[in-house]
C-alpha cells in the first residue's frame, strides 16, 4: 500500500513540483533538461512561461533602448546606468505583499546568515556585471554589441553543465548554435549600416573585453540563481522569486552607489541632468522608465529560471539582441536590413529548438505517469487481495 500512496502523492503532487524542491535534483549527475517542465507540462504551464518570457523580451528590450536614449541625450554616468539596473528592486516589495504566502513561503529554508551570505555574493557579482554592462552598452555599437553579448549562451552553457548538472540533447545544443550565429548574422550584416548613429564615443578593445565579461559573469550569476532555488531556497514559489530577486539586487544598487560616491560621478549629476536633451523631467523619467523595465525583464527571468532552467532563461534573453536592432529602426532611425530580418528569423529558430525540447520531455513524462499509474493500480489492487486474505 505505501508504494500506491506515494505514487499517488507523487501525482497529486504534480503542480507542486514547480515549487517545491525535489531532492532528486540534488545530484551531480545531468538531469533532464527540462526536468521541472517534465512533470509541470500543460496549457497552463505553458502559458505562465509564455508571460515570462514576454516580460523578459519586453522589458529587456524597453531597457536597452532606454539606455540607448539616455546616452543618446547628453547621459554619460555609468554608475548611475549601473544603478538603474538593479535600482528599481524596491519596486519588488508591492507584488510581494500583494502574491498570498504558500507553505513553503513560512518557512526558512537556510539559516539566515546562508541565505544573507547569498544575497550578497549574487548581489556583488550583479553590481560588478551591470556595472561592466553599462561600459559595454556605451562602448561598442548595436551590432558589434549583439555579436558579442550572444557569447552569454555559450558561457551559460558552460555554468549549466558545471553547477546545474544541466544535460545537452541535440535540439539544445542546435538551439545555443543558431541563437549564437543569429546575433552574429546581425553584427556582420549591420555593421556598415549606421545603426543607432548619436553621439557615441566607441571604443572598441575596452567594450569588447568589458561584454565578454558581462556574458560571463551574467551566466554565472543565472546558474546560480538556478542553484540558490535548487540548494538554498529549496523552492521555486512566487514569492521566493521575488524576494532572492529584491535582496540581490537591493545589494547590487549598494554597490552601485557606493562606486558613484566613490568615483566622484554623483558630482556630475546635476549638470548631466540641466543639459539632458528635453530636460530634467525627461532625465528623470528615462531613469525611472528603464529602472522599472529592467526589473520587468529580470522578474520575467528569474521566474524562467525557477520554473525551467537557467539556460532556458538565457535563451529567451538572447532572442532579444536581434529585437532590440530591430526596434531601433522605428525609434532611432536605424535603416531597416533583410539581415535583420533573417537574424530575427534564425533566433525564432533557434528558439522554437529549445521549446521543442521541451514539449518532448513533458510529453515522455506524461507518458511515464501513465505507466507508473497502472503499475500502481496493479499493485494496490494485489494489496488489497493480501489485506483481505
Ligand atoms: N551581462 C548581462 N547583463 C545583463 N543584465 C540584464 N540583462 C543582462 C544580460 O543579458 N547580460
Amino acid at each position: 500500500m505505501e508504494h500506491a500512496q506515494e505514487i499517488q502523492l507523487q501525482i497529486r503532487g504534480v503542480p507542486e513540483q514547480e515549487s517545491a524542491h525535489k531532492d532528486d535534483s540534488h545530484g551531480s549527475a545531468p538531469k533532464s533538461p527540462t526536468r521541472r517542465l517534465a512533470v509541470a507540462s500543460g496549457v497552463r504551464w505553458w502559458a505562465m512561461v509564455a508571460v515570462d518570457m514576454i516580460m523578459l523580451l519586453s522589458g529587456g528590450t524597453v531597457a536597452t533602448l532606454l539606455t540607448r536614449l539616455y546616452y543618446n541625450s547628453g547621459g554619460n554616468s555609468k554608475w548611475m546606468t549601473t544603478l538603474t539596473q538593479s535600482g528599481g528592486a524596491p519596486l519588488l516589495a508591492i507584488p510581494l505583499l500583494l502574491t498570498p504566502p504558500s507553505p513553503e513561503d513560512r518557512r526558512l529554508p537556510s539559516p539566515a546568515t546562508k541565505l544573507a551570505a547569498v544575497y550578497a555574493g549574487i548581489g556583488a557579482l550583479i553590481g560588478l556585471d551591470n556595472l561592466m554592462y553599462a561600459y559595454a552598452l556605451q562602448y561598442l555599437p548595436v551590432s558589434t554589441f549583439s555579436l558579442v553579448a550572444s557569447s552569454q549562451l555559450a558561457f551559460n552553457a558552460v555554468t549549466s553543465r558545471l553547477l546545474n548538472a544541466q544535460r545537452f540533447t541535440p535540439l539544445i545544443a542546435n538551439s545555443v548554435v543558431v541563437l549564437t550565429f543569429a546575433a552574429t548574422v546581425l553584427a556582420v550584416g549591420s555593421s556598415s549600416d549606421g545603426s543607432s548613429s548619436g553621439n557615441y564615443h566607441y571604443n572598441y578593445a575596452a567594450g569588447f573585453v568589458l561584454t565578454v565579461a558581462a556574458s560571463a559573469a551574467f551566466a554565472l550569476i543565472l546558474s546560480l540563481y538556478e542553484l540558490t532555488f535548487e540548494r538554498v531556497v529549496k523552492a521555486q514559489t512566487p514569492r521566493w522569486v521575488l524576494r532572492v530577486q529584491m535582496n540581490s539586487n537591493l545589494v547590487a544598487s549598494a554597490v552601485a552607489v557606493a562606486g558613484m560616491f566613490a568615483s566622484g560621478e554623483w558630482r556630475t549629476v546635476s549638470g548631466e541632468m540641466a543639459a539632458f536633451r528635453g530636460g530634467t523631467a525627461r532625465y528623470v523619467a528615462t531613469l525611472a522608465g528603464t529602472a522599472v523595465a529592467w526589473q520587468a525583464a529580470l522578474v520575467g527571468q528569474i521566474r524562467l529560471v525557477a520554473r525551467v532552467s537557467s539556460l532556458f532563461a538565457n535563451a529567451t534573453g538572447v532572442v532579444q539582441l536581434p529585437l532590440v536592432p530591430l526596434f531601433a529602426v522605428v525609434l532611432f532611425g536605424d535603416r531597416m536590413t533583410g539581415i535583420k530580418v533573417v537574424a530575427m528569423l534564425m533566433s525564432a529558430w533557434g528558439f522554437m529548438s529549445y521549446a521543442y525540447q521541451h514539449y518532448l520531455d513533458g510529453r515522455r513524462a506524461a507518458g511515464t505517469a501513465r505507466a507508473q499509474c497502472s503499475v500502481c493500480a496493479a499493485r494496490a489492487a494485489s494489496d488489497a487481495v493480501s489485506d483481505a486474505s
